[in-house]
């Protein structure tokens, strides 16, 4: 098992993009704080249509506002150019593709079919690597959607392998819908590192079912280093309807250090930054270790 895991925390974007929508005063908030504990990739904003995903609106401020630490990534999603181009032009370092391995979720999260994004997404890499711009790939439903049901492993394989060749530094598998459990992660996982080495996969596990901790575990036994996370568990995905957040980065923390993984993350005060963005969204967190630390 890997001896260092690298969090993406990706509370802000993948969080706040499926809560009651939050100020931006809250965001930056959220942001800096989460910048004071250790994480070197915070998720911080996305450059779609605010009238498909209008929680993510007013993201350029985000950038202009937020304390920049050196050191620390805040990489944002960008499906077209237009994206691409409102984001570079909020400063913006890093920059996210995201397809996925469903056609129907696809059509429904970006309104183009999983070629058709790929082509989208072709422009992007060109122009970032003349921009000096990383750009991290994402595929959603790695282990089932909620159209669709099952997704074939060699289709995730497929997009994974595809995202890589363009140019990603590192592919995401989102199980976004949260219906993965250990066997099925490892056997996808395995799958995928055929084509894309371990060492360039994250993966980002849900939390409906309550597996994501577990899936995780059974993905460090394969050798992944990177773990998607969001913090109090935030969020969900509007076009997974039931779905549920992230795991949360509390939970990750606490596994981790349980297993002497190192990680950078200072606990205590990522599990106040959860406290805080609660009290604005006016919910309880669904981080266990929060609720435990916390109480
Ligand atoms: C698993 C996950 O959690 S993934 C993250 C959650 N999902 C998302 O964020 C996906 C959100 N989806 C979208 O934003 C949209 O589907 C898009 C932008 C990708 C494509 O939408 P389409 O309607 O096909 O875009 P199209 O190019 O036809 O443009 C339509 C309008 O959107 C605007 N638009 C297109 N892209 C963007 C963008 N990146 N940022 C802001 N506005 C945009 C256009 O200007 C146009 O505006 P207008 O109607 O005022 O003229
Ligand atoms: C882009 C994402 O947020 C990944 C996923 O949950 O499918």
């Amino acid at each position: 098992m890997t001896k260092q895991v690298k969090i993406v925390e990706v509370g802000p974007r993948d969080g706040l993009q499926n809560e009651v929508p939050v100020t931006l005063e809250h965001k930056v908030a959220l942001i800096n704080s989460l910048s004071k504990t250790g994480l070197s990739v915070i998720e911080s904003g996305s450059f779609v249509s605010p009238k498909w995903v209008p929680q993510m609106a007013g993201s350029a401020e985000i950038y202009a506002l937020i304390n920049q630490i050196n050191g620390i990534n805040y990489p944002a999603l960008t499906p077209n150019m237009q994206g691409y181009e409102l984001a570079k032009q909020a400063g913006v370092k890093e920059v996210a593709i995201f397809g996925a391995a469903s056609e129907s979720f696809s059509q429904k999260n970006i309104n183009c079919s999983i070629a058709e994004s790929l082509q989208r997404f072709e422009p992007i890499m060109q122009q970032a690597k003349l921009d000096g711009i990383k750009v991290r790939g994402y595929v959603s439903c790695v282990l089932g959607c909620p159209y669709e049901g099952d997704i074939d492993v060699s289709k995730v394989a497929e997009v994974a392998k595809t995202l890589y060749d363009m140019g990603c530094y590192e592919i995401s598998l989102g199980d976004t819908i949260g219906v993965g459990t250990p066997a099925k992660a490892q056997a996808m996982l395995a799958e995928v590192a055929k084509q894309v080495p371990i060492e360039h996969l994250a993966v980002h596990f849900h939390d409906t079912y309550g597996q994501a901790l577990a899936n995780i575990y059974a993905c460090l036994q394969l050798g992944v280093s990177v773990v998607d996370s969001a913090v109090a568990g935030l969020g969900g995905c509007p076009y997974a309807k039931g779905a549920s957040g992230n795991v949360a980065t509390e939970d990750v923390v606490y596994m981790l250090n349980g297993l002497n993984i190192e990680h950078g993350v200072d606990l205590t005060k990522l599990a106040q930054a959860g406290a805080n963005i609660c009290k604005a969204l006016g919910k309880t967190t669904n981080s266990k270790v929060a609720t435990a630390l916390l109480s």
